[in-house]
């Protein structure tokens, strides 16, 4: 008997630069490319995966187009928010933004996927005993969605995890994703979003629909399976 491909929309966002085109050629089963072309506007790709008919819309990262970027939300399934995590220079504007998005994919209840990409680009110390700490290795990820068991959130203590200020000689520690989840805001184990204020009392959102964070490196292929693996369980 014949079954019926399930599909999903995706909306692939973040700033410019990210690797968003480069993910969705991916996940299209295309390889990585070191020369590709800034996107504009939208670029819509529908492929299979899996058993899963795919509609990925694949948004420009430029300001001018952002505002794009949540006119998609009514129209998708899941969300990818992309972020260059080799990239200091922008990685204030990609935090803000990404709590931005992840107020109205809340509101919404748009399941949404963090990636923090490029990890193949950020060097670890050479002499990790110089910095007086281990180098670390990346983990895979950390979800708060039904479809990871909680058993993935032990030891995870949003409270006990440092916040870094962050330079270029501990961006590295940013493979971890506890510490980038720490430096989002995202207590995962609580299903809370800390936002920083100006003023003195503290914002806090109770998220109440699936978010899972992610590293990669799409140039060596490092975490895309499972990435996918969690898409196509949705
Ligand atoms: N080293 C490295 N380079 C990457 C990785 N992912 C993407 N790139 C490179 O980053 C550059 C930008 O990638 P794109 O996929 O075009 O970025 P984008 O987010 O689509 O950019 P806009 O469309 O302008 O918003 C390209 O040169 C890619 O080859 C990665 O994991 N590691
Ligand atoms: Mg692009």
């Amino acid at each position: 008997f014949f079954i019926f491909p399930k599909e999903l929309s995706i909306a692939v966002i973040g700033l410019q630069n990210s690797g968003k085109t480069t993910f969705t050629n991916l996940l299209g089963g295309k390889s990585f490319e070191a020369d590709t072309i800034p996107t504009l506007g939208i670029q819509i790709n529908r492929f299979s995966l899996g058993n899963s008919l795919l509609n990925v819309y694949d948004l420009a990262g430029q300001t001018r187009f952002q505002p794009l970027w949540e006119r998609c939300f009514d129209k998708v399934d899941l969300i990818i928010y992309m972020i260059d995590l080799s990239d200091l220079s922008c990685l204030a504007d990609a935090f803000s933004k990404l709590r931005q998005v992840i107020r109205l994919s809340n509101t919404d209840r748009i399941p949404l996927v963090i990636i923090g990409n490029k990890i193949d680009l950020i060097k670890d110390p050479i002499d990790p005993m110089a910095h007086g700490e281990a180098t670390e290795k990346p983990q895979a990820n950390f979800s708060l969605s039904k479809y990871i068991p909680d058993s993935m959130l032990t030891n995870y203590n949003f409270d006990d995890i440092e916040t870094l200020k962050l330079d270029n000689s501990n961006l590295y520690r940013l493979k971890r994703i506890d510490i980038l989840s720490k430096q989002i805001g995202i207590d995962v184990k609580n299903h809370i979003l800390h936002v920083p204020s100006s003023t003195s009392d503290k914002e806090h959102i109770s998220l109440n629909a699936d978010i899972a964070i992610f590293t990669s490196s799409c140039k060596n292929g490092d975490y895309i399976d499972e990435i996918t693996s969690w898409i196509t369980q949705l």
